[in-house]
């Protein structure tokens, strides 16, 4: 059986980089970034008034207080290059042009005002109050980098800059493929029916992370109709194929030898995991990858997180995802040799930010993965310490 870390080397080394496209900022929250963004500005791109009050050019020594000085003007935020030669004061606004000559911002809180003299309260020192051009972003200054998701700070740098246009990589385009003759839609059941929450989940799941599902499927047990389904995804021209179920050791576990005979090349099958342990990777030449996850519920949410994940990524050519490192309180033990994934939670002891497992886990109950917080995985037995990662990859920077 091979090691998780080969699993993913060989899948990520089948995987193919997406190509870029440009979209409009105002829809390109989530998208990520084909190539680095180089500010053509400066921010602030002049030098300007961070507190409403009077700009004043001041000697090196300051001014005392009951200092008073004729004021010039009213210079408001968007007023054009203004210069007040020979005033030594005006008024200014936040954001607004520091006007020629000018060195220092005084608060209105601190000044008195009568008529059109302006008297300091308070002995005031030279170049406060000022945000000096480029003190944010400098010009040239490459401010975000490709593979880096866009997300509403991005937004942000990007519309202060000027950029209305963005470069991302194109959305990977995802078939979803469901097997059991058991699955059933929502509503009542026929008698041994379950519902189909795989294929929900990873609909959910993909649409978070910005696929397109181009092809969804629901199959019976058969080869024929898994045969259709995937010739189906193909015709949708899907990037990749996710499937669920029949991947393991029993009668009607056809996927493996359907997809030989359709021509796919298998990557691997069987992985030393728990859970998911009989996940399979395949690859169509010139065609879409295929990642085939197991049936129970838990090891499909795995073999989502930790391969379909990666495989993501890659396509989208973010840098692979490193966990962080935490605290385990209570591990309890688990078998060796394998790599596992689990549910954790977080938790305070003595002030001290820790994770633990939560109970009762297994790969067909689902209960406990709407209580987690978070993965928790562990290239053997779970010690004091543990990787961890967000729930949903759409969430890891
Ligand atoms: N003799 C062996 N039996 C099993 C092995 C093994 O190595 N030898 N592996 C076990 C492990 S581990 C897993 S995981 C399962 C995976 O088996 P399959 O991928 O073949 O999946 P199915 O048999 O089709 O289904 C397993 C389980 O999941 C339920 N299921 C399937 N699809 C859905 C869906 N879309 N929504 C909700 N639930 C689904 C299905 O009803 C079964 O209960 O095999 C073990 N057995
Ligand atoms: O690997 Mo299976 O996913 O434990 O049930």
């Amino acid at each position: 059986m091979i090691a998780y870390p080969d699993a993913l080397s060989l899948l990520i080394a089948a995987t193919p980089r997406l190509a870029a496209e440009h979209v409009a900022l105002e829809v390109a929250t989530g998208r990520v970034l084909a190539a680095d963004i180089v500010s053509p500005l400066a921010l602030p791109g002049f030098d300007n008034a961070a507190m409403d009050g009077y700009a004043l050019r001041m000697p090196a020594a300051g001014r005392p207080a009951g200092h008073a000085a004729t004021v010039a003007a009213m210079h408001a935020a968007g007023d054009s290059t203004a210069a007040y030669p020979g005033a030594e004061a005006c008024e200014i606004a936040t954001g607004a042009r520091l006007p020629e000559g000018f060195d220092t911002v005084v608060p209105v809180e601190r000044c008195a005002r009568e008529g059109d003299v302006v008297r300091l309260l308070r002995d005031e020192t030279p170049g406060l109050n000022i945000r000096r051009a480029g003190s944010d972003v400098a010009v040239g200054e490459a401010v975000l980098h490709a593979g880096r998701r866009i997300d509403t700070a991005a937004v942000m740098l990007l519309a202060a800059v000027g950029i209305a246009q963005v470069e991302v990589m194109r959305r990977p385009r995802v078939a979803v493929i469901t097997t059991g003759t058991e699955l059933h839609a929502d509503g009542p059941l026929p008698e041994g029916g379950i519902h189909d929450s795989n294929g929900p989940y990873l609909a959910a799941s993909l649409a978070r992370w910005g696929a397109s599902i181009v092809a969804r499927s629901r199959v019976p047990d058969t080869g024929g109709a898994f045969h259709a389904a995937v010739r189906a995804a193909q015709a949708a021209d899907a990037d990749l194929i996710v499937t669920t179920g029949a991947v393991s050791a029993g009668r009607f576990d056809f996927v493996p030898t359907a997809l030989a005979s359709l021509g796919a090349r298998e990557l691997f099958h069987k992985v030393a995991i728990r859970p998911a342990k009989p996940l399979m990777a395949a690859r169509f030449d010139g065609g879409p990858l295929v990642v085939c996850l197991p049936g129970n519920p838990i090891a499909v949410a795995t073999g989502y997180r930790f391969f379909v994940g990666p495989v993501l990524r890659a396509m989208a050519g973010m840098p692979p995802e490193r966990p962080r490192r935490v605290r385990l309180v209570e591990a309890p033990p688990v078998r060796e040799g394998l790599h596992h994934f689990q549910f954790g939670a977080w938790d305070t002891v003595d002030d001290e930010r820790v994770a633990r497992l939560l109970p009762a886990q297994a790969a067909y109950r689902i209960a406990p993965f709407t209580r987690a917080d978070l993965w928790l995985t562990s290239s053997d037995t779970f010690g004091d310490h543990a990787d961890a990662w967000p729930l949903d990859p759409a969430d890891a920077p």
